[in-house]
């Protein structure tokens, strides 16, 4: 089966980069991406893609040469999933907030949702793509609802994880380590998957697409993130060890990451893993085993989690006292808010979390960030709920620029790991501050050589 129409439920940070890459790719097939929330809709469509939604390197170019073409940004849902033969569902699968199975299970209403009103909508077969990351045998309810609530229409549901990361959307997209389909092992289901190998194979190596049964793809996703945040916590309380020993982690991740078998990647220490995902999918696993019984599996994961709160809280700690044990009153530059660089996603960011303990000690928070305004800033710690969100604005400020944000400050966080924090005049930055002048360094990124022969004190993570 050639398929020649695509629909994908969700215009968010996957749904979007994923399928105007696919548009990209297959001009023989029409995109359409639909989405309730009118405004990321029209975000999308806006004349100029330097507007569009979501900051990716890249993302703006594959935008500007599929759109109007065969590549559409839409918020008739239905529409969309009539003329469809394939719907990817591509929606947000956040941590439960309430009921059973709250701070820990993935909240599958907005799954349940699509599944219902594919199985209302569709006149004619379809396959259903899995493109959200869900729990293992999430598939099972989806084709419990297609089959029990459509109009005897035929069905097929397959399991398509993304492996993305933001900041390198685009390029994980066109050159991919591996595209994972899972599929009913029935020769119907054969037939699916055989479908959307054939769509990716227009710009994949067929050797790189790896098919597997329904449960191993959804599971395999759910572990690769597990993998990845589990390296990021191994180094991490790596490097609280280092700074009691007088080793350096960035040393020690070097001398081990030249081992084949553990590899250079994922080794950097930080002041601790944010984004949309890895703790969500974390929580995801621990709170599958424990359903299954298995309180064992759950701990050893759920380890990952609290040794990244740690990371947080330490780095924080550690500003207050170093700063002579307080820092009432006393201006804190933060650089970076974005969970990472080369995004503007600030989803579980460690800023976050660091700025919340230290508004707790009274600090003057001035925040700078290339690519994170201030409203997003003051929403996510409203989000969090500590305190008013007046007192949030009384303790926060967002800078314009980086030497407006570090100009009088006792001291400077880094937070994000942006390549321009390397490059500014760190002497002027020196010269307006208060003295001692202490940068905490919470991505090892700044030459601590320099900044310590300008004057600074340096602190970086694990050294
Ligand atoms: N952000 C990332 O880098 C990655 C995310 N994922 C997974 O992909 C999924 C989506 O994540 P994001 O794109 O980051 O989420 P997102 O929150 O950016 O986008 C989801 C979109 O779905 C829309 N939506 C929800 N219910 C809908 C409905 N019934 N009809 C139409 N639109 C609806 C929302 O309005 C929102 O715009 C999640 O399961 C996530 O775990 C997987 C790999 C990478
Ligand atoms: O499912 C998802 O959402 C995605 O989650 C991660 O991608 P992402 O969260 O976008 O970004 P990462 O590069 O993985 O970084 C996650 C966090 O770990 C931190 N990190 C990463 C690597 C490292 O060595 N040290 C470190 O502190 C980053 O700064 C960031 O806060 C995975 O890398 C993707 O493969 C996956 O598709």
């Amino acid at each position: 089966m050639k398929i020649t129409k695509i629909c994908c439920i969700g215009a968010g940070y996957v749904g979007g980069p994923t399928m105007a890459v696919i548009a990209q790719k297959c001009p023989d097939i029409k995109v359409t991406v639909v989405d309730l929330n009118e405004a990321r809709i029209a975000a999308w469509n806006d004349p100029d893609t330097n507007n569009i939604p979501i900051y990716e390197p890249g993302l703006s170019d594959v935008v500007a040469e599929a759109r109007g073409r065969n590549l559409f940004f839409s918020t008739e849902v239905e529409k969309a999933i009539d003329e469809a033969e394939m719907i990817f569902i591509s929606v947000n699968t956040p941590t439960k907030t309430y009921g059973s199975g709250k701070g820990m299970a993935a909240d599958l209403k907005y799954i349940e949702l699509c599944a219902r009103q594919i199985a209302r909508v569709s006149k004619s077969n379809k396959i259903v793509v899995e493109k959200s990351t869900l729990p293992v045998r999430t598939a099972e309810a989806i084709k419990n609802i297609l089959d029990n609530t459509g109009n005897g229409v035929r069905f097929q549901i397959l399991s398509n994880p993304e492996f993305l990361a933001e900041g390198t959307a685009v390029q994980d997209l066109l050159n991919p380590d591996r595209i994972l389909i899972g599929g009913d092992t029935t020769e119907e289901g054969q037939h699916a998957i055989n479908a959307l190998v054939d769509v990716y194979a227009n710009w994949v190596d067929r050797a790189r697409i790896l098919t597997t049964n329904l449960w191993s793809s959804e599971l395999s996703k759910l572990t690769a993130n597990a993998f990845l945040a589990q390296r990021v916590s191994s180094i991490n309380a790596l490097s609280e060890l280092c700074e009691k020993t007088g080793a350096d982690v960035n040393e020690v991740a070097k001398a081990i990451g030249m081992d084949s078998r553990i590899g250079p990647k994922f080794l950097k220490a930080s002041v601790g893993f944010g984004g949309s995902c890895f703790q969500k999918d974390i929580l995801n696993l621990v709170y599958i085993a424990k359903a299954y019984g298995l309180n064992e599996v759950a701990d050893y994961w759920g380890q990952v989690i609290i040794m990244n709160d740690h990371q947080k809280r330490r780095f924080a700690h550690k500003i207050v006292t170093t700063l002579y044990n307080t820092v009432s009153g006393k201006k804190i530059a933060f650089l970076g808010w974005a969970f990472k660089k080369d995004t503007n996603d600030t989803r579980e960011s460690a800023a976050i979390y660091v700025a919340d303990d230290l508004i707790n000690e009274q600090a003057e928070l001035h925040v700078f960030d290339p690519k994170v305004g201030e409203n997003q800033i003051l929403s996510d710690l409203n989000y969090l709920d500590s305190r008013t969100p007046e007192e949030n604005r009384k303790q926060m400020t967002v800078a314009e620029n980086p030497y407006e944000a570090c100009k009088g400050a006792h001291a400077i966080a880094v937070l994000t790991e942006w390549d321009e924090f390397r490059n500014y005049d760190w002497k002027k930055i020196y010269d307006n501050m208060m003295k001692p002048a202490f940068v905490f360094d919470g991505r090892n990124i700044l030459d601590a050589k320099k900044l310590t022969e300008i004057g600074f004190v340096y602190k970086g993570i694990g050294s």
